[in-house]
């Protein structure tokens, strides 16, 4: 590292440098990086040309460090609080980094009544620049703020440039209201002012440059959001009397790795928080490749430990944002790459439960476009307590769903082994397979599905169905596909003994799902269940790649035959698979069996 006075504004600055020759500057003056240079020696930050570098005024471009507070989500006036505006320590550097520190003033402590230490380190990689953020509090009381690191990319062009990452994250638009918002879109592109928080995005985010053809890829560690800002012409102009030029907005976009919308971090006395963002440079090519593979498959393949479990009841919008938030820690340690999605198909006909799988969707970093926010399951509750769900809207479903899912498969969270219990709109079902398929490796994957199905009285002919429970249990072991793994529901409990009825209604008794609820049974005995499966098919015959020459067809009434010969199947082979069924609708045949 070196400590240089910049003779154009008499301010101090180290300069750190990577083996390679990447370089970065650091001015004290807020710990405010300044500039990032690749090993090429190209700028990836965007400084203003008419940046004033008068302290206490905050440097415009670089990376502004937001803290106490991001913009105004905080007790003070001052938007993004007053650390970029405070002169740093430095208390410890080597030639690529520097560690820095700011402990608050007494006229800051008059506004803020909370001592603390703010460090910042700053390493420069090959290609590379990492920020650490930690805070402790060293007051005796507790200490909440909220942060970001308001980097200014350097683009060659607002209409070449966009930011990935974001589809199916939960936003505030900032210039609209308050609304949470969902991202519809893949790309987040620019032509009009954005200012957005998005809440609780995927650890990952891209900036893309079209025009040099190269992407900065942003890693963010206990920095859940993501502010993308930039203030095009109207706002530029406003500012262009200030220290922006009016034609900027062309060359600059921010993404801010941010603790914001999803909530101040508070510290008790004497803790400490630590918080980080890395910068990497790649080529838009490597990228392309790259976002050909499903995000699970690089986690796997970066060789993190593969560890599972996260499972509960799921009875409220609390506790999918509990375990959402727990799988996105896991996640973000590198210890756990599970997808968690569980068993509640029953409740895709009510809005909850929409809201409830397709949250978990969107809180996994998944790509789901109907992928409703983790946000909206407030909203989505109220609309629950409305709802008279005739068959799901008490406490106790989740348990109940829980036990059965658990009674479906051995589960097994011990080492080498995952454990998925998996439940999400059927047709999402064989993306999820294949995606597990690829990234599970060869570790043993137990997956429980539970299908929609529908309970009709016997003599109903009109609209009485409930939507209703089947799980499935698939496993993979090592070296062999995916296969139905029982017990299932379909299977033992089930038969076909019902005269009269359509072909493609089983006789299972509903009686027995219910078993477990602390409800009396609300369907009574000898009610029958038409199974949709024809989604069973798409999942067993899609997912597993079943060869369709070696199905065999028949009609509901060999049902009895047909599980029979599944079990000799299963005793002969190992594993097999049994499902569909006639369908007008779908055009399929009756009843297939095929085998693995
Ligand atoms: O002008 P400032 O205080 O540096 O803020 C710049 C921008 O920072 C962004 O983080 C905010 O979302 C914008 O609303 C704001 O305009």
């Amino acid at each position: 590292m070196t400590e240089v006075t910049d003779p154009s504004n008499g301010l101090k600055k180290l300069v750190l440098k990577s083996a390679q020759g990447s370089t970065a500057e650091v001015y004290l003056h807020g710990a405010h990086v300044t500039s990032w240079k690749s090993n090429s020696g190209e700028e990836q930050l965007f400084v203003s040309k008419k940046a004033v570098f008068r302290p206490p005024k905050a440097i415009r471009g670089g990376i502004p460090i937001c803290f106490p507070q991001f913009g105004h989500l905080g007790p003070l006036e001052q938007q993004h609080g007053f650390a970029r505006n405070s002169p740093f320590e430095v208390e410890a550097a080597t030639s690529a980094s520097a560690t820095l520190v700011l402990r608050p003033s007494a006229e800051q402590l008059e506004l803020f009544p909370h001592s603390f230490e703010l460090r910042v380190k700053v390493t420069v990689g090959d290609d590379e620049l990492q920020q650490e953020l930690t805070v402790q509090n060293t007051g005796a009381d507790p200490l909440p703020f909220t942060t970001a690191l308001h980097t200014y990319f350097a683009i060659t062009s607002i209409d070449k440039a966009y930011v990935a990452g974001l589809q199916g994250v939960p936003y505030i638009d900032t210039l609209k209201g308050r609304d949470v918002l969902t991202q519809q879109q893949e790309q987040v592109r620019f032509q009009q002012e954005v200012d957005c928080i998005y809440i609780n995005t995927p650890s990952e985010l891209k900036v893309v440059d079209e025009g040099r053809q190269e992407v900065v890829v942003i890693r963010k560690e206990a920095l859940p959001d993501a502010i993308v800002w930039n203030p095009w012409v109207a706002k530029s102009k406003a500012m262009s009397s200030g220290d922006f030029g009016y034609d900027e907005f062309e060359s600059m976009l921010c993404v801010e790795a941010a603790v914001a919308a999803s909530g101040a971090v508070t510290l008790a006395p004497g803790e400490s928080w630590a918080g980080k963002q890395t910068l990497r440079l790649a080529k838009l090519e490597q990228l392309k490749r790259n976002s050909a593979r499903p995000v699970m498959t690089t986690l796997a393949e970066e060789g993190h430990q593969r560890k599972a479990v996260i499972s509960s009841t799921l009875n409220e919008a609390a506790s999918v944002a509990r375990i959402s938030a727990e799988y996105m820690r896991l996640r973000e340690a590198g210890r756990c790459v599970c997808a968690i999605v569980v068993g509640v198909a029953p409740l895709m006909r009510t809005e909850f439960g929409k809201h409830l799988i397709f949250g978990i969707l969107a809180a996994t970093g998944r790509d789901f476009a109907l992928a409703d926010a983790i946000m909206n399951l407030g909203r989505a509750r109220s609309k629950l307590a409305a709802d008279d769900g005739s068959c799901i809207s008490k406490e106790g479903d989740g348990q109940w769903m829980h036990k059965h899912l658990l009674a479906a498969l051995p589960l097994d969270d011990s080492a080498g082994t995952l454990t998925l219990e998996v439940a999400v709109h059927n047709e999402n079902v064989p993306e999820l397979l294949d995606e597990l398929a690829l990234w599970t490796g060869d570790a043993r994957v137990q997956v429980a599905i539970g299908l929609k199905g529908l309970l009709k009285p016997l003599d109903a002919t009109g609209h009485s169905e409930a939507p209703e429970m089947i799980i499935v249990g698939l496993e993979r072991v090592p070296g062999k596909p995916f296969a139905v793994h029982g017990p299932t529901s379909f299977g033992a409990n089930s038969s076909c003994t019902a005269p009269g009825l359509p072909e493609y209604k089983l006789s299972l008794d509903a009686h027995m799902f219910y078993q477990g609820t602390s409800d009396e049974p609300r369907v009574p005995p000898g009610t029958y269940m038409s199974i949709d499966l024809f989604q069973l098919r798409q999942i067993l015959f899609c997912c597993l790649k079943l060869d369709p020459s070696e199905d065999y067809h028949v009609d509901g009434s060999q049902l009895p035959q047909v599980l029979q010969e599944v079990k000799q199947f299963r005793r002969t082979h190992g594993y097999k698979c049994v499902g569909a069924r006639h369908s007008p609708r779908h055009q399929l045949p009756r009843l297939v069996l095929g085998t693995a």
